[in-house]
C-alpha cells in the first residue's frame, strides 16, 4: 500500500494523472467511481483536462460503487444523478457508458447480481476511485461487511446518514436507510484503488486502514490485502498515522518514471 501525504489540490491531480495515464493507454479502460466529497476535486481536475487538454472518455466505461434505495429518479442526490452532474456530463461521457446499481428495481437481489455480471462482461474495473466513511466504510460497506461480500443490499449506520444528512437538507430523516453497494470482494477485484481522504474527521478510519488489524469492524482495511493499492491523504486525514514520517520520505525519494 503507498501512502502520500500532500495538500488536497495536489492529491486531485496525482489521483487525475493515473486516470489520464490509463486512459493515454488504454481508452475504453474501465473506471470505477464513488460519490460523495472526497473526489470532486479529481472530476474538477479531469473535466479541465477533458476541456483545455482533450482527455477523451468517449470510449471509458464507468461503473459506481453505490446507489440508494429508493430515492426518486429525479433526486439530484441520487448518485445516478450525482455522478452525471459531478463529471459524466462535465466530460461529454457517453450515458449508457457508465452505470449503477439500479435503487430503484422490483427486484433488487436481481439487480444486484446483474451489476456483478456487468462489471465482469467489461473485463473488471481498471482503476476503482474511493472515499472512506468516518466509520471506515468503503463504498456503503458498512462496519461488520463481509471481507468477501459482492454486490448487495445493505442497512445504513446511524452514523453514515448523520454524515450524510448534509445533502439532505441536514435532515437526517431525509437519508434513505437502505442502498445497494459493492461488495468488498467486488471492489477488491479493481486492478489498482486509489482512496482520497481529507480533514481531521477521516483520521481514525485512515489509521485503521493502513495500520490497523484487518477487521470487518473497519472495512477499508481490507484494502491491506490489494497488491496496488494508493491511500491519497491531506495533513489532517494523516494526522493519526504512526508512520507518517516514513510514508513522506518513500514518497519523497521515490524515483520520477514511477507513477501511482
Ligand atoms: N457512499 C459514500 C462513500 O462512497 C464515500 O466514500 C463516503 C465518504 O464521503 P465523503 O467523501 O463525502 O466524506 O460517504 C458515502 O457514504
Amino acid at each position: 500500500m503507498e501512502v502520500v501525504i500532500a495538500p488536497a489540490e495536489e492529491l486531485a491531480v496525482l489521483a487525475a494523472d493515473a486516470i489520464e495515464a490509463l486512459l493515454r493507454r488504454r481508452s475504453d479502460a474501465v473506471l470505477g467511481l464513488a460519490t460523495g466529497s472526497s473526489p470532486l476535486k479529481v472530476y474538477d481536475e479531469l473535466a479541465r483536462r477533458h476541456a483545455e487538454e482533450g482527455l477523451s472518455f468517449a470510449q471509458a466505461r464507468g461503473f459506481m460503487l453505490d446507489e440508494y434505495v429508493g430515492l426518486d429518479a429525479e433526486h439530484p442526490e441520487r448518485y445516478r444523478n450525482v455522478i452525471a452532474t459531478e463529471i459524466a456530463e462535465r466530460v461529454r461521457w457517453p450515458a449508457e457508458q457508465v452505470q449503477g446499481p439500479d435503487g430503484l428495481a422490483a427486484d433488487l437481489p436481481a439487480a444486484c447480481a446483474a451489476y456483478e455480471e456487468a462489471i465482469e462482461a467489461a473485463g473488471g474495473v481498471d482503476l476503482q476511485i474511493l472515499g472512506i466513511g468516518t466509520d471506515g466504510h468503503i463504498a456503503f460497506n458498512e462496519p461488520g461487511s463481509s471481507l468477501a461480500s459482492r454486490t448487495r443490499i445493505k442497512t445504513l449506520t446511524r452514523q453514515t446518514r448523520v454524515d450524510n444528512a448534509r445533502f439532505f437538507d441536514g435532515d437526517v430523516e431525509k437519508v434513505p436507510t437502505h442502498c445497494l453497494t459493492q461488495g468488498l470482494g467486488t471492489i477488491m477485484d479493481a486492478r489498482h484503488l486509489v482512496l482520497l481522504a481529507t480533514g481531521r474527521q477521516k483520521a481514525e478510519a485512515v489509521h485503521q486502514l493502513v495500520e490497523g488489524p484487518v477487521s470487518a469492524l473497519w472495512p477499508a482495511t481490507v484494502m491491506q490485502l490489494h497488491p496496488h493499492a494508493t491511500v491519497l491523504v491531506d495533513e489532517a486525514a494523516a494526522s493519526r498515522l504512526q508512520l507518517a514520517d516514513y510514508y513522506r520520505q518513500t514518497y519523497a525519494s521515490k524515483p520520477s518514471w514511477q507513477g501511482l
